[in-house]
């Protein structure tokens, strides 16, 4: 149990042999009883730091022996270390040199909340995208082996990510390759947020055996080795022994079915164990999977208890409680999407959803606790859960895929070919969309605008508010010969913004009296910031019209229209900028024979780093002052008065700082 927090939560509280450690090396320096009592500090570390910054608090406390071992065994960066999604990254950065840096942890200019190549040479993959790791692993160690390089690579994977369609065709290929300098180290803690899903979860929960299958062979390893027997014929008999025990104490693993080296199940926890486990591993020479057994939230009573997700990702809490610290929760777009699933699938049968792994984050716990057949959660399987959706909706059904639009990226060919192709009406609730903030560059949901505009016969939609959200879904239950998408982003719901007037499907938010010149065409919540365009274009004598599309993708005829109208179109997405809503808009206006001015206003195409979603879009001009300020130079002088600055200007150049 580590110290407890001092109360009042952060006190950053001297940690003596903590702050000798600097470097890994510095942990191989560390007897026995210095290594539980640094294991003991790293947790209150990570408990007073985290409580005060918010983050994957219960995937770190799992991993302090963990982590602290295989930095004892490997040399990193010459034995790259690789964690998968990265979330569990945080003892990983505090026995490298960056405890320093964890009060601005996830903040803008702060330490990244998963590895990041800038921060450090031990540091290899920033994607937090699951599954991906043993891949990365054994890219690299044939790398090395191809250079005649020393090293081997040491991939951390969770229960959870080995439930992604990418880990296994990495184990394929790793499994079939007997030389491959790797270790794969398995961070079985039995959850993802919830308790991991599907046959992998029971086969890793079987080799599960109980410790004594470990105790047995090792009093077995002792006597053997004392036999008159020597050499070979004491191996081959001990290697005997540990067949026939593995096979009466544990069911033999799919691992060594497939040909891999199977070390476990060991107590993750136990820092000797774990290190114990990983030298013999390495000495090995190939391929070699290490089962550690943890607990996520270890050591830490209020994430350990914590039904939901063992605190899998907090906000601020109270250090010594875990309560949440802040004002009461407001209603986010997710328990908007929660309420009206949950009524909606009660008159229709034909609703099932889908969650890759995230049925409480996506807002799906309340229609499995009424619904839990029509539930089915597939682990972190994007790219499964979509082609399920195409198979139940061939097969009558109306699936409802709730997926954060990040992790859709993966599945594209599957919405492209599986379900469009096929003209199944399956419907994808994108939640995250936009700029999410802390989660950094992989984690933004600014590509789904861009990458699904090009699916034939697709149908998005971007609810400005609670109310269009709850028509934008009975909407999409009505389309069966089509993939339908909503998307929101991870804010509170905004207040409800009423038309003014409706033109065919488009919603009129604000029209002035004067001649209109500019149409403002903003998609989703951005609205908010088209209004407050609108009202800075009138209040400087600027006629304007601002709308909502409400169904974005296909383009209506009736914007294309109304864009003949005026004199400028400006569009406001909370997306990619290149290939966005408002691209496609152009593109149409443009076939339409419709020559009007025309500027998007998007997310600049670029990989954006850790921030509030304020920091952010201020950074990219997405702001009412900057759009308004654009529209009044282009309409006071013209839009070549607005010409790129510089002839080979990027599109990053022209949307403001960077
Ligand atoms: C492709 C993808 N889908 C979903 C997620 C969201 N996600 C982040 S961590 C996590 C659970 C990971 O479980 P596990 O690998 O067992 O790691 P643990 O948190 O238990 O340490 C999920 C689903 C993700 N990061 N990437
Ligand atoms: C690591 C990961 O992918 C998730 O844990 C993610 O950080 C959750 O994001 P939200 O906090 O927006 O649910
Ligand atoms: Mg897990």
């Amino acid at each position: 149990m580590p110290p407890a927090p001092k109360a009042g939560g952060s006190q950053h509280a001297p940690y003596g042999l903590l702050r000798t450690v600097n470097d890994p090396a510095d942990l191989r320096r560390l007897s026995p009883d210095q290594l539980s009592e640094l294991a003991a500090e790293i947790r209150a570390f990570l408990i007073d730091h985290v409580s005060q910054t918010g983050g994957h608090l219960g995937p770190n406390l799992g991993v302090v022996e963990l982590t602290i071992a295989i930095h004892r065994v490997f040399d990193s960066p010459r034995d790259p270390i690789i964690f998968d999604t990265g979330h569990q990254s945080y003892v990983h950065k505090i026995v490298t040199g960056r405890q320093a840096g964890f009060p601005d942890l996830r903040q803008k200019g702060g330490l990244s909340g998963y590895p990041s190549r800038a921060e450090s040479e031990h540091d290899w993959v920033e994607n937090s995208h699951a599954s991906t790791s043993l891949s990365y692993a054994a890219g690299m160690a044939r790398g090395l082996q191809l250079q005649r390089k020393p090293g081997t690579v040491v991939a951390v994977v969770g229960d959870g990510a080995l439930t992604g369609g990418m880990a296994w065709e990495a184990l394929n290929n790793i499994a079939a390759d007997e030389d491959l300098p790797l270790i794969i180290v398995v961070n079985d803690n039995g959850r993802s947020y919830t308790p991991t899903v599907g046959g992998l979860a029971r086969h890793l929960s079987g080799l599960r055996t109980n410790p004594r299958y470990e105790q047995v062979l090792e009093l077995v390893r002792r006597h053997v080795s004392r036999a008159p027997l020597f050499g070979r014929a004491a191996y081959d008999l001990l290697h005997g022994i540990k067949a026939g025990l593995k096979d009466v104490v544990a069911p033999q693993g799919m691992f060594s079915d497939l040909g891999m080296k199977y070390v476990g199940p060991v107590d993750g926890h136990d820092e000797a164990a774990v290190e114990k486990a990983l030298r013999h591993a390495r000495q090995y020479g190939g391929p070699v999977l290490v089962h550690c057994l943890t607990r996520k939230g270890n050591g830490y009573p209020a994430a350990e208890n914590h039904e939901e997700d063992q605190f899998h990702s907090v906000g601020k809490i109270d250090a010594r409680t875990g309560q949440a610290i802040g004002g009461p929760a407001s209603i986010k777009w997710t328990d908007v999407f929660a309420e009206e699933l949950l009524k909606l699938g009660a008159v229709d049968e034909r609703v099932v959803a889908i969650s890759a792994a995230m049925v409480h984050p996506t807002g799906l716990n309340r229609f499995a606790a009424a619904f839990p057949d029509r539930v089915m959660d597939v682990g972190i399987a994007e790219q499964h859960a979509t082609t399920s959706a195409a198979g139940l909706a061939m097969a009558g059904m109306h699936p409802v895929v709730a997926i954060y639009a990040t992790f859709l990226n993966r599945a594209f060919d599957q919405v492209l070919m599986d379900v469009a192709l096929h003209r199944c009406g399956v419907t994808f609730v994108l939640d995250r969309a936009g700029i999410t903030g802390p989660d950094g560059a992989s984690h933004h949901g600014m590509w789904d605008m861009s990458i699904l505009q090009v699916v034939p016969g697709l149908q998005l939609t971007a609810p400005r508010d609670g109310t269009r959200l709850r028509q934008a879904l009975a909407t999409a239950l009505t389309i069966v010969d089509a993939p339908s998408v909503i998307r929101y982003s991870n804010q509170q719901v905004p207040a409800d913004l009423e038309a003014v007037a409706s033109d065919r499907g488009i919603d009129i938010l604000l029209r002035t009296e004067l001649q209109p010149r500019v149409l403002v065409v903003a998609y989703g919540q951005m609205c908010g910031t088209g209004m407050a365009v609108g009202r800075r274009l009138s209040d400087q004598g600027i006629g304007v019209t601002v709308v909502d599309p409400v169904w974005a993708l296909p383009v209506n005829p009736a914007l294309i229209e109304l864009a003949a109208q005026h004199q400028l179109v400006v569009s406001i997405e909370d997306n990619d900028v290149v290939g966005g809503c408002g691209a496609r808009l152009a593109q149409e206006l443009r076939f339409a024979g419709v020559d009007v001015p025309f500027r998007e206003f998007g997310i600049a195409p670029d990989f954006l780093e850790h921030g509030t979603r304020a920091e952010l879009l201020e950074q990219l001009g997405l702001t009412s002052q900057r759009i308004a300020r654009y529209a009044v130079e282009a309409v006071v002088r013209g839009p070549e008065s607005q010409a790129r600055r510089q002839p080979n200007a990027s599109i990053q150049g022209d949307l403001g700082p960077r």
